[in-house]
């Protein structure tokens, strides 16, 4: 199955944004003045091949999990948490919730691996894989089944998703102490100094910072995953939800459907993507810069320059979805504003450097 995704995520189309590049250029505004709406408007005709594209079903797909390293008091808040938030989440009571109401879109709420049963809860896709991760301090977080297995859901979602119309989605998710662990994923991957990566996430001190770093430079002594394998940097160090969001990535771009990454832990889930297929990076969407460290490393390391730069570091899929009605306006200026030729403005004057 993870074979055949992978063969089918392609290039984009390079005519279709020669046509939105060219079109922008004819615009009534001086060229390139929209900036970073410009690169992305033709980054979605790329995705979609036509650039005039409307979004009309979004979806911002939140995964749920929790993590044994909760144990190890890396979090400001307790594990509970998460289960408690998904009940939020279902009544509409989050963050998330109120932006995707503001901007007409759809929370997808996901239970791949909280520690607590939801039974048949209306509302909640159920797609537990287990009762949250093992703590990495001691054991290995997950088995390579389990990563396996909960990387699965997320394509087998992004599918059955897109099957019913999603023409867009977006990374969200929730796990008390997810951001040790993307941090961990982070430094496995790429190598970097662990205080490099580390921030406060809900808010612990400086000192709880410090406290995170040794756990996770004990973590990986431990296991020494493998930098060259996601499959055993996410079974030693990794999370149930990152292994679900990074599935997801690679099936909406092998569906070619843009797919807006949140995030410092949406992020990395979206590194883990692009090292099992490169070419998923070319549908990627950065929405924000996240106040955590690391999120600029794992931006840099995709090659993705984000359009919102505000301090948040909340997670769920907030910074996504806040980069919804950007999305509509670019893609609208791209059907609706008159150019130099149907409004009669006169365009550019050759200057002497050109
Ligand atoms: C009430 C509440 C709502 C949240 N929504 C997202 N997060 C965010 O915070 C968590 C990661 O931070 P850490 O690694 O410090 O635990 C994740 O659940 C993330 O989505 C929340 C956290 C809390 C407390
Ligand atoms: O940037 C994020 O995704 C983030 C940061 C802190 C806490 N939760 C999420």
């Amino acid at each position: 199955m993870l074979e055949k995704v992978i063969e089918q995520i392609n290039e984009r189309n390079a005519e279709a944004m020669r046509q939105a590049e060219q079109h922008l250029d004819q615009l009534t505004k001086p060229p390139g003045s929209l900036g970073k709406l410009e690169l992305l408007t033709i980054q979605l005709a790329g995705i979609t091949g036509d650039n005039q594209t409307t979004f009309s079903d979004k979806r911002i797909v939140l995964m749920a999990a929790d993590h044994g390293v909760a144990k190890e008091g890396v979090s400001a808040f307790p594990q509970e948490v998460t289960e408690q938030m998904v009940y939020n989440f279902l009544r509409g009571g989050a963050a998330i919730n109120v932006i995707a109401k503001q901007t007409g879109a759809q929370v997808v709420c996901v239970d791949i691996g909280v520690a607590a049963d939801f039974g048949d809860t209306a509302g909640l896709v159920h797609k537990k894989v287990a009762y949250g991760s093992n703590n990495m301090r001691r054991e290995p977080a997950l088995s390579r089944e389990q990563a396996r297995q909960a990387l699965l859901v997320g394509i087998e979602l992004a599918f059955e998703l897109i099957a019913d119309g999603a023409d867009l989605l977006a990374t969200g998710e929730m796990g008390i102490a997810n951001t040790t662990t993307s941090s961990a994923v982070l430094v496995a991957l790429t190598g970097a100094p662990v205080m490099e990566t580390v921030g406060q996430g809900t808010g612990v001190t400086t000192e709880g910072i410090a406290h995170k770093a040794r756990v996770i430079e004990e973590s990986i002594a431990l296991h020494q995953p493998n930098p060259q394998d996601v499959y055993d940097t996410l079974h030693k160090v990794g999370g149930l939800e990152l292994c679900g969001l990074a599935g997801l990535i690679l099936g909406a771009a092998s569906k070619s459907v843009p797919i807006v990454i949140d995030g410092f832990i949406s992020t990395v889930a979206a590194l883990c993507a692009a090292r099992i297929c490169p070419n998923t990076k070319q549908y990627m969407i950065a929405s924000h810069r996240s106040a955590e460290p690391g999120h600029d490393l794992a931006l840099s390391e995709l090659g993705l320059s984000p359009i919102i730069d505000g301090q948040m570091r909340l997670g769920e899929g907030t910074g996504a979805a806040l980069l919804f009605p950007m999305i509509d306006s670019i893609q609208a200026i791209m059907r609706e504003m008159a150019t130099f030729a149907s409004a009669g403005v006169s365009g550019k004057e050759a200057t002497s450097d050109g």
